[in-house]
């Protein structure tokens, strides 16, 4: 791995905590990666309360219970990892730092933890896995395009690359509304491309026989490998590429055409009402991952964990597993999602600012704090096992006040 920045410098103090790993970054990123990386939607309400909805929930921690020996693994579609927690897609990583997406695939790796890859990332499914030997437990995040041959290539090419999940977005028809990205006129900085539209370096993977797919393909290339420099889209270059190719058109009907042609499972990422999720269970998904997309998409939601419950009641008794994004900062915040029926929870820009900070070290450095927050939160409240972390270990603002049951 390239080591090309340092790590705390002078005026920098170590890093304790999640919100030091930020604040560092901040300094380090370019206003135009920061502002990009940072953002959330309009006037960011559903970003602020994404952690203000963690820090309204109290915990009530019991005591003189056995808490010698915690149990932090558990399992995620199947696989043993060893804590509940996933590497959220986020695009175009090598911003932060030249390790990018390999960067945080081989920390994830080392960790025993699932990594997700985004569609738009600045390393292709192929490099990343290549890059890691071949092991670890990767998914891959899917946007799907106008052009169905485009998904279905990359779909494939995740296949062959050892990806074992889909993680279906479902929020983004479109670019929510980011200031941050309009002002400071984002594209994608020279020299880095979404690798994943690159020309295949073997002949083609398609399959769609009869279709004549090679002008969207070439468009879709073309446009990655500039970087997304087309401002014609008021909002901004990223804007005017989702609005041109990913297909807004997209219906819960669509997973048949997923399933068709793959056996992957399919994990439907951005749920968050019951009413989805039950779509979700209907089209016989193996997962469904409760997220607002970080609140960049459509400001004005609720925070994830103040909808966690209702889509957890909604797949009880199923065998779908539940995962949540959204603010989780601290081992508490992971222990809260648990209390409330998550199997796991993921995070998103705390793995770009531990890249930004020190590479893939840094990222080592953020999951590590996460295990050693969580462990620590679980003596400190009784609970013993992540996966039986029970909802009485916390009390919601909805809840009614406390009656004696005994
Ligand atoms: C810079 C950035 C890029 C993102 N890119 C993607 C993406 O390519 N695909 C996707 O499904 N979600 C993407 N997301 C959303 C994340 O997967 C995740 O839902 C979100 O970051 C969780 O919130 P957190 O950052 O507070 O942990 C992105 C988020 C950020 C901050
Ligand atoms: C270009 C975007 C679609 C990537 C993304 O998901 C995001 O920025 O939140």
């Amino acid at each position: 791995m390239s080591m090309s920045r340092s790590k705390a410098s002078a005026e920098e103090s170590v890093p304790v905590n999640l919100d030091d790993f930020e604040r560092i970054a901040d300094k380090r990123l370019t206003k135009a990666v920061h502002g990009y990386y940072s953002s959330g939607a309009n006037d960011e309400v559903s970003l602020r309360e994404n952690r203000v909805a963690f820090e309204r929930i109290r915990l009530r921690p019991r005591f003189l219970i056995d808490v010698d020996n915690i149990q932090l693994q558990t399992s995620i579609l199947g696989y043993n990892v060893s804590m509940p927690l996933i590497v959220s897609p986020t695009a175009m990583q090598k911003m932060a730092h030249p390790d990018g997406e390999t960067g945080v695939a081989i920390a994830c790796k080392e960790m025993g933890i699932p990594m997700t890859l985004s569609t738009l990332a600045t390393t292709s499914v192929t490099d990343v896995s290549a890059n890691c030997g071949g092991e670890g437990l990767r998914f891959f995040q899917l946007y799907t395009f106008r052009d169905r041959g485009i998904t279905y290539d990359l779909v494939k090419r995740a296949e062959a690359a050892g990806f074992k999940a889909l993680v279906l977005t479902v929020d983004t028809p479109t670019l929510g509304r980011r200031n941050a990205d309009i002002r400071n006129q984002f594209s994608l900085p020279t020299g880095l491309s979404l690798a994943n539209f690159e020309a295949p370096k073997a002949k083609s993977t398609l399959g769609s026989e009869g279709t004549n797919l090679s002008d969207a393909r070439e468009a879709v290339r073309i446009a990655a490998k500039q970087g997304m420099a087309d401002h014609s889209d008021s909002r901004s270059a990223l804007s005017a590429y989702t609005t041109k190719f990913f297909d807004a058109s997209l219906t819960w009907d669509s997973i048949k055409w997923l399933k068709s042609i793959t056996n992957l499972p399919i994990v439907v990422k951005g749920v968050m009402t019951a009413e989805d999720a039950i779509l979700a269970k209907e089209q016989g998904v193996a997962a469904v991952w409760v997220s607002n997309h970080g609140a960049r998409q459509l400001d004005g939601v609720d925070a994830t964990i103040d909808v966690l419950e209702e889509v957890v009641d909604a797949l009880r008794g199923t065998s779908i597993e539940v995962y949540l994004d959204g603010g989780i900062r601290r081992g508490t915040d992971i222990l809260k999602a648990l209390a409330l029926g998550a199997r796991a929870v993921a995070f998103g820009r705390p793995a770009l600012w531990g890249l930004t900070y020190n590479g893939k070290e840094g990222v080592s450095q953020v999951l590590q704090m996460m295990k050693d927050e969580l462990s620590l939160a679980m003596k400190l409240s009784g609970a013993t096992n992540v996966s039986s972390v029970p909802r009485d270990l916390i009390r919601m603002p909805y809840d009614a006040p406390y009656k004696s049951k005994l």
